[in-house]
């Protein structure tokens, strides 16, 4: 499917240009803690929204507990259930996982008509679409975000090494929507960067993730234990089937850069446990059905064979089985 040919634009309403003042970021774990902290330090208007009431009361008495490279702090955010939110945001932030988007979405479906931008930097395949189900496609900005976030107590994250993050439109109509948001996470220190071939940079994301996310949640091990030659091996062979995958499709993503950006994760974010890890460690639905699951559907779509990503992914769901 083409960037022209995915779901509804607005009709007849503004571009979705102009700035971002004021952000609802849906799903408060890592990286919706990581993302609401940064831009309410520097100046957002922020609020944080979730489904845990425990959740949601100790932080709204203690705030984000933030470390980064910049050192610890407590940042004060607003945070509720969706049905409390009062008043349309400039931009509404997808940060679940991705079994939960839907409900996530459905909880904010109220302000899809008010022209507000909505961003997924979700892993794995099929978020931006489910989004489409809601909101106009052309106000959908897709992308992905590499960089560590671990989930530390109730209301802290770490989050230490940087990494960047890139963003584009959903929709073909939906360009204007991207530099003002590209443009708000810049101004909270993210290294966020508009390409123009979003599908290339979401599956070479995918492509890291299966082969990372599933090898780490079936071993237990934080990247730098993966970091020896049958994990090395392991995960290369998963990288060039999902690459085989990507290309089938028409999406044109370089393999070389993805066993780069493997390699560079197993070293430099070497103490890093994959979300996958740390869903699965500690007995939380993962997004087995949203990574390597929804690449083995397009696999089979399109005839790839993707022997050794079934075989793994299979492992996975007898491991997600066991441990519920
Ligand atoms: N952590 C990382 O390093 C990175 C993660 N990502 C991706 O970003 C996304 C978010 O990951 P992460 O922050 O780690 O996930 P977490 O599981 O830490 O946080 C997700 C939060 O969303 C909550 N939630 C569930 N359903 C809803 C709902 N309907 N409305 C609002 N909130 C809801 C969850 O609650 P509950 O726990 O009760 O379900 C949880 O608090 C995933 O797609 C992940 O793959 C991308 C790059 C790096
Ligand atoms: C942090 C990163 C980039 C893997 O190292 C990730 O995407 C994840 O943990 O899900």
């Amino acid at each position: 499917m083409s960037p022209g040919d995915r779901g509804a634009p607005a009709p007849g309403t503004a571009s979705g240009a102009g700035s971002v003042a004021s952000v609802v970021v849906a799903g408060a774990g890592a990286m919706g803690r990581l993302f609401a902290a940064r831009l309410t330090e520097t100046g957002t208007a922020v609020t944080l929204v979730d489904v845990d009431a425990d959740l949601l009361r100790a932080l709204s008495e203690r705030g984000v507990r933030l470390e980064d490279d910049a050192g610890v702090r407590e940042v004060p955010v607003p945070a509720c259930r969706a049905e409390d939110l009062s008043g349309a945001a400039d931009l509404y932030i997808i940060f679940t996982k991705g079994m939960h988007t839907r409900p996530a979405v459905a909880s904010i479906a109220r302000f899809a008509g008010t022209g507000a931008r909505v961003l997924t930097l979700q892993n794995g395949l099929g978020n931006p679409e489910t989004i489409a189900e809601v909101f106009p496609a052309d106000r959908i900005v897709t992308g992905v975000a590499a960089l560590p976030a671990d989930a530390e107590g109730l209301t802290g994250v770490r989050s230490l090494g940087g990494g960047h993050l890139e963003l584009g439109a959903f929709h073909a109509a939906g360009a204007a929507a991207v530099d003002p948001v590209a443009a708000v996470l810049a101004s909270a220190g993210f290294d966020a960067r508009a390409t123009s071939d979003i599908d290339a940079a979401v599956w070479e994301k995918v492509a890291f993730n299966t082969a990372l996310n599933v090898l780490a949640a079936l071993t237990g091990a934080a990247n730098a234990g993966m970091d020896i030659p049958p994990g090395r091996r392991l995960i290369a062979r998963v990288v060039d089937e999902v690459v085989a995958v990507a290309h089938a499709h028409g999406v044109g993503v370089d393999a070389a850069r993805i066993h780069a950006a493997t390699q560079h994760a197993l070293t430099v974010h070497g103490e890093h446990r994959a979300s996958m890890l740390q869903d699965v460690a500690a007995g939380r639905a993962a997004e087995v059905e949203s990574i390597p699951g929804a690449v083995i559907e397009r696999a089979r779509a399109a005839g790839v064979p993707v022997p050794a990503l079934e075989a793994l992914t299979d492992a996975l769901r007898v491991v997600v089985a066991g441990s519920r």
